[in-house]
């Protein structure tokens, strides 16, 4: 039996691991980082913590293939198919068009693409997150977690098995927060999440592996494992210890 809400997650959906061999990024002859090895796991939450500017979106958009790499470096799928076209991405702004209402912001892709718009879909999707009577209102109405919410329903609209997020959910108050990460644990099951983030309790609570990134040019720690499976309580004694560890971490860095 299905749990409640599952019927979005496709059983069918091939979530491909992601490679980083010798990876580099360089911005005026600097190299932010390089060098870099990384296995993003198939189906499974990667995220990746470290102090402001140190390249954590950089990498990110390396693997969307939104930045070149440095010569000698790769980014490869797992089953060597094209990375690019499987992407869904979310980012700390909404990115809602503001002349649209929520509906037609979830449709945006599809729209873009010249697809027949699943109204259906988007509507079911929009009353999953707790949204449907804000389906025809535009995000000027809505609260900043309300327009996350549509953000995330759009980003499951693209039903892709590649999930980018740069800081989702940082816009948003605590409790908010907290609750977005709980939604997005449950409906992005199954794919393969890299989630950037400066919220140790965050990547500890929705993350199979976490890293730190620090340094420049940047390296990565090694994998931190939280003990248990995601979605991890907040008041867990290991997570919270955890945390304090990786606060320090990231405090101790000169970057
Ligand atoms: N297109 C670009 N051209 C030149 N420099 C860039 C470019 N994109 C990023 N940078 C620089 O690279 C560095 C890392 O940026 P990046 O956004 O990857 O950091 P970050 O770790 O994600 O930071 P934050 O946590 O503040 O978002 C910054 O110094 C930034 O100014």
């Amino acid at each position: 039996m299905p749990a409640k809400g599952e019927a979005f997650v496709s059983v069918s959906i091939s979530a491909p691991s992601i490679r980083l061999d010798r990876a580099g990024v360089a911005f005026d002859g600097q190299a932010l980082f390089a060098g870099l090895d990384l296995v993003i796991e198939g189906g499974r939450w990667t995220c990746l913590l470290g102090p402001s500017g140190v390249g954590k979106s950089t990498l990110l958009r390396l693997v969307a293939g939104l930045v070149p790499g440095l010569p000698g470096g790769g980014v490869t799928a797992g089953d060597r198919l094209p990375i690019a076209p499987r992407i869904a991405f979310m980012a700390q702004q909404d990115l809602l068009l503001p002349w649209l209402d929520a509906r037609d912001n979830v449709l945006l892709g599809q729209r873009l693409r010249g697809e027949r718009p699943d109204r259906a879909r988007a509507d079911a999707l929009l009353g999953e997150l707790g949204l449907s009577a804000a389906a025809g209102q535009r995000p000027a109405a809505l609260s900043g977690g309300m327009r996350q919410r549509v953000a995330l329903a759009r980003t499951l609209m693209e039903d892709r098995p590649i999930v980018l997020m740069d800081e989702p959910f940082a816009a948003v108050d605590a409790v908010t927060r907290l609750r977005l990460q709980a939604l997005a644990a449950e409906r992005l099951a199954g794919r393969t999440v890299l989630l950037v983030t400066h919220d140790p309790l965050e990547a500890l609570r929705l993350g199979h592996r976490v890293f730190v990134m620090t340094g420049r040019p940047a390296r990565l720690s090694d994998p931190i494992l939280p003990p248990g499976e995601p979605l991890r309580a907040v008041d867990d004694a290991a997570v919270l210890a955890l945390q304090g560890e990786l606060l320090r971490r990231l405090a101790d860095d000169g970057t």
